[in-house]
């Protein structure tokens, strides 16, 4: 901060996952000044992390890591200690296990790659009956063909993601945070520039689309997909969307699934067990994402642009079937209650983006959740605000810094170490079908 100013306003434009974190741990830390801007009323309907769950992984580092490893278990250590012991994090995270798998040698290959170093922690599965153990007899009654996995039972499970949300909004607001949501008075439509010649230019607050100037000391960008349609970030964002869908299940079959470890497969999918508002079954197809590849002005390069849709691609629907088939075939035909496109942002590496801009002194950016955001919900709040004082330690700076170089020539259409469907991304435009839901 400022020496000059001990309490500086703070804008903070989308209230999702980080921004609603950042707001957090800043009134946590006495700033008392802070208003968050979301285009929609809270919990936003487009905020990847408004979701029944979503898969949580603890981690710590170790002497041996390099600093790429460094960052990442770093940052699960901050996250992990806050899902277990922050009353605000911790009724949210279930530690019930995950199982790993993969059907493909190099699938397979992939997922063994995470074990490595830590093999003691997981138990593999290699049979069917392997698989089934896992769960109460009568969830898992498919045959699992060519499935290979590991186990790993504690240390890991999901996260209701929507109450973590609504958790941090409360304790937000009940610091002094204020919330403006909805459209226009919080749809943030441009960011705000001084560009004197006396001066440096630099980010002064945002606009909204009621045309009202919102004017802060400090400015934080965390609108998760959305980030790079008003701000240019150099071609470091990608915004990609992954697909989900829901399936009721009867109050017999909840009570059965109750407390099941996360199922993962790198190239089928995954579940998590039902949630106990609705007793519905989340399904997600695994695959390296879609784009809406668009160009929005003549002679600009196409971009990924992100829109919202309670529907998912036919084909989409048919995988998480596949899935349903293979692992749980009494529930693959099943009607779907719910379905959505979710979008977040991959960076060219798949670390998070959080830095003052280099040219803009007065701007954070806080995006490129890339597939993994949720989990480290309480980390990026504690990493964002040491950001914005200036405190982070050195080799989280150097992993989430600002590094338009790595996106020079950037491959869009690269998977970025995923797999599943075609093993391609793929495009909206190219989709015929989408599923009709409820
Ligand atoms: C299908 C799917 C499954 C996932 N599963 C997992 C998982 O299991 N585990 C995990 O750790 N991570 C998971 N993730 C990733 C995780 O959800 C994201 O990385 C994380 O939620 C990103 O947080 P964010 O704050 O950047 O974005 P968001 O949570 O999307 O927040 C962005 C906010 O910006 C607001 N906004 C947008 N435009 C504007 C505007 N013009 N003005 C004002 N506000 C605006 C939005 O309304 C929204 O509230 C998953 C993601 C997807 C898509």
């Amino acid at each position: 901060m400022s020496p000059s100013r001990s309490d500086p306003s703070i804008l903070i434009i989308g209230g999702g996952t980080w921004g609603i974190s950042t707001a957090l741990t800043l009134s946590r830390r006495g700033f008392s000044r802070i208003t968050v801007l979301d285009a929609h009323p809270f919990p936003s309907p487009i905020s990847a992390g408004n979701d029944v769950n979503k898969i949580m992984e603890e981690g710590a580092p170790s002497p041996e890591n390099t600093d790429e490893e460094y960052v990442w278990n770093r940052l699960h250590q901050i996250a992990s200690k806050a899902w277990h012991e922050d009353p605000v994090f911790a009724p949210y995270y279930h530690e019930t296990g995950i199982v790993y798998a993969a059907c493909s040698p190099e699938g397979w290959e992939h997922v063994k790659g995470w074990t490595v170093g830590r093999e003691g922690e997981f138990d593999l599965l290699e049979k069917k009956e392997d698989f089934r153990r896992t769960m109460p007899e009568g969830v898992l009654t498919g045959d699992f063909p060519s499935w290979q996995g590991f186990w790993k039972k504690s240390g890991a499970g999901w996260l209701f993601a929507r109450g973590a949300l609504m958790s941090a909004y409360k304790e937000a607001v009940r610091l002094g945070v204020k919330f403006t949501a909805g459209s226009p008075y919080g749809e943030v439509e441009a960011l705000l520039y001084r560009n004197s010649t006396d001066s440096q230019p630099d980010v002064t607050g945002a606009r909204t689309a009621d045309g009202f100037e919102h004017i802060a000391d400090w400015t934080i960008l965390s609108a998760g997909a959305n980030a790079d349609v008003f701000f240019d970030f150099e071609n470091q964002l990608r915004p990609t969307a992954w697909t989900l869908a829901h399936t009721p299940l009867t109050v017999e079959e909840y009570t059965l699934y109750k407390d099941l470890p996360v199922l993962f497969n790198a190239e089928r999918g995954f579940f998590i067990e039902p949630d106990a508002e609705k007793h519905e079954l989340k399904l997600c197809d695994e695959h390296p994402g879609y784009l809406n590849m668009v160009r929005e002005h003549e002679g600009e390069e196409e971009r990924s642009r992100p829109f919202a849709r309670h529907e998912i691609p036919e084909e989409s629907e048919q995988r998480i079937r596949a899935l349903l088939q293979d692992t749980m075939p009494h529930l693959a035909e099943r009607a779907f209650s719910f379905a959505r496109i979710c979008w977040d942002a991959d960076t060219v590496d798949r670390q998070f983006l959080i830095d003052r801009h280099p040219r803009y002194k007065s701007l954070v950016v806080a995006a490129g959740g890339s597939g993994m955001g949720f989990m480290m919900m309480p980390a990026v709040g504690k990493v964002v605000a040491d950001t914005l004082e200036g405190v982070l330690e050195p080799r989280l700076k150097e992993g989430f810094r600002w590094r338009p170089e790595q996106a020079v020539g950037r491959d869009w259409q690269s998977t970025q170490d995923r797999y599943g469907a075609d093993g391609k991304v793929m495009d909206f435009s190219d989709v015929r079908k989408w599923t009709h839901v409820g």
